[in-house]
């Protein structure tokens, strides 16, 4: 798909509608990450730094809801890469909740989960263009698009538009993708500051994607 990229960025004016001072604001960044890459990590980073937020917790799916053709490792080393990625970055931590509860991963479940966990909290669930284009097909989407505000980053090939309701960040456009990786590795082609180099280590130790 041609990227037509109409998209907005967050004006401080939206975002001052959004912000109850009282309260801790939290991005979640769910995924497979299989692996996780540097795009993830900037897309993290300039949602954090945008909104102002207090945290950003990766929270790696068990089973992702969309499977099609992604062959995810097990989840334990797809949490490890992930650990290793953010290890040097305080404001952000891996939520296990997906993992934990086991089966398919559904938002709207660990949503639910997390907003009564934390009810103090406000949560902004970050995704790709990909995933804006993805969400009417989401289960259980009208209500969760009730429960959690969605943060869209542009994704290069994606054209982003959705009748929900989705926060725009602006984030550098790159075409990095979990895919792209593992058939790199698969390739035999070079990998590195694609990932962070502690993540290149474990997928070579391990000898994923091969
Ligand atoms: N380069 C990117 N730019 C913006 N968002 C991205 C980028 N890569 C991944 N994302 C977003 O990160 C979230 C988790 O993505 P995921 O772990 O599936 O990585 P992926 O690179 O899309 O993987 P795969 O290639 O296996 O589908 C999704 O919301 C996805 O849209
Ligand atoms: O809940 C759903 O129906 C749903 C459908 C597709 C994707 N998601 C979530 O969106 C996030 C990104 O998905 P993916 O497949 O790109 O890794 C991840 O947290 C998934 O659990 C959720």
């Amino acid at each position: 798909m041609q990227s037509n990229l109409a998209y907005q960025t967050t004006t401080e004016v939206e975002l001052d509608q959004q912000i109850n001072p009282e309260r801790k604001r939290i991005g979640l960044y769910g995924g497979t990450f299989n692996p996780i890459h540097t795009s993830h990590l900037i897309v993290a980073d300039q949602v954090y730094t945008a909104l102002g937020l207090d945290e950003v917790w990766f929270i790696p799916d068990e089973v992702p809801p969309h499977v099609d053709s992604k062959t995810a490792i097990n989840a334990d080393l797809r949490v490890e890469m992930v650990e290793a990625a953010i290890a040097d970055n305080p404001h952000f931590r891996v939520e296990l909740a997906e993992v934990e509860r086991g089966g398919v991963s559904y938002t709207y479940d660990t949503i639910t989960f997390l907003k009564e966990k934390y009810p103090i909290y406000d949560f902004y669930f970050i995704v790709g263009a990909d995933m804006v284009a993805d969400l009417p097909t989401w289960h259980r989407i009208d209500e969760l698009a009730k429960l959690v505000m969605f943060v869209g980053v542009q994704r290069p090939g994606f054209i982003v538009d959705s009748k929900y309701s989705v926060l725009w960040v602006d984030s550098p456009l790159l075409d990095i993708s979990s895919t792209d990786i593992r058939n790199r590795v698969k390739s035999g082609l070079s990998i590195r500051y694609l990932v962070p180099a502690a993540v290149e280590t474990i997928i070579k130790e391990h000898h994923l994607y091969e």
